[in-house]
């Protein structure tokens, strides 16, 4: 099965380190949110694997042959990002026929049921279409183009709350008809985390965490209570942030000393993927003792 590795990925603008030294394997057929702050690269690492944006230090591999110049390895990956690059001026049905002819196949039933459901005018401009159209017609290109990795940069921008939620839905269906891999980088986190099945979160120019879903909702937890009996039954645990409101005390963790009794009074619950990741990002590197 074909996977993408990337080894040592580094890369700079004007001598600022954006990204430091960045390892992930991308596996087939999988849903992968790619998480992180700000400005810490997540654009760039999509450009540099879709080869849009040159490394001099790193390595990007499909089934270990480097991505980079390499034409066959990029039939088989779409970047689909807010940057203009589909020729503006080009109706929209035109559009579909070009990217077929560019890439040899493309789903033309699915575009035609994906444009009736969000009511997407095909005869019009690229150029004519509103903001959220045109990341409309983005995705469906995105959604129908016979590509094994996908990757979708910010892909609701845009997007009215009913637009996202038949995207998501739409995404769902034809991952379960035709599995792929889609890297979706958002900030909408709470939206997307029903789909994930993998998380990346990048900090500092790093892969600060890489893992299943499934484990992250079943490792963070968020203990409430008075705050002396929260410290007392997490002594010794790392803990990723607290609040307090009075004398009661929230605390954020990835771990919880199991074989200790939950002190009455005190609640422990799971922690949603969106507070997860607000946790883990909030102090990079830092992990607070209790
Ligand atoms: N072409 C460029 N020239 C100079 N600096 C750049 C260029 N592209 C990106 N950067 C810088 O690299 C850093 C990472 O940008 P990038 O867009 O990859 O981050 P991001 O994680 O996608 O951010 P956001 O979540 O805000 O969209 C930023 O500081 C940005 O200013």
């Amino acid at each position: 099965m074909s996977t993408i590795t990337i080894s040592g990925v580094q890369k700079k603008y004007h001598q600022k380190p954006v990204l430091k030294d960045v390892n992930l394997a991308i596996q087939p057929n999988q849903i992968y949110g790619l998480l992180g702050r700000n400005g810490v690269g997540k654009s760039t690492l999509m450009r540099i694997i879709a080869n849009r944006t040159r490394i001099k230090v790193g390595t990007v591999t499909l089934d270990g042959e480097s991505v980079f110049e390499n034409e066959r390895a990029q039939n088989r990956i779409y970047l689909m990002s807010t940057a203009k690059l589909l020729p503006q001026e080009e109706k929209v049905f035109k559009l579909f026929k070009l990217i077929k002819t560019m890439y040899g196949d493309f789903d033309e039933a699915y575009a035609e049921h994906l444009a009736e459901a969000f009511e997407l005018d095909t005869h019009s401009k690229l150029r004519k279409l509103s903001t959220g159209y045109q990341t409309i017609a983005n995705l469906i290109i995105a959604l129908c183009l016979p590509c094994d990795f996908i990757f979708l940069d910010e892909p609701v921008l845009g997007l009215d709350a009913n637009h996202r939620e038949l995207f998501y839905q739409e995404l769902a269906e034809t991952f379960s008809s035709k599995p792929r891999t889609f890297v979706i980088a958002t900030h909408l986190i709470e939206e997307v985390s029903g789909l994930l099945n993998h998380v990346f979160v990048i900090a500092d120019g790093k892969v600060s965490l890489d893992e299943d879903v499934e484990v992250l909702q079943q490792r963070g937890r968020q203990i409430s209570g008075p705050a002396a009996l929260v410290q007392d039954y997490l002594q010794g645990v790392p803990v990723l942030h607290t609040t307090r409101l009075g004398g009661m005390m929230t605390a954020y963790c990835l771990q919880t000393p199991l074989e200790r009794p939950l002190p009455a009074g005190v609640s422990l619950d799971g922690m949603n993927l969106q507070r997860l990741f607000i946790e883990v990002t909030r102090k990079p590197g830092g992990r607070d003792e209790i």
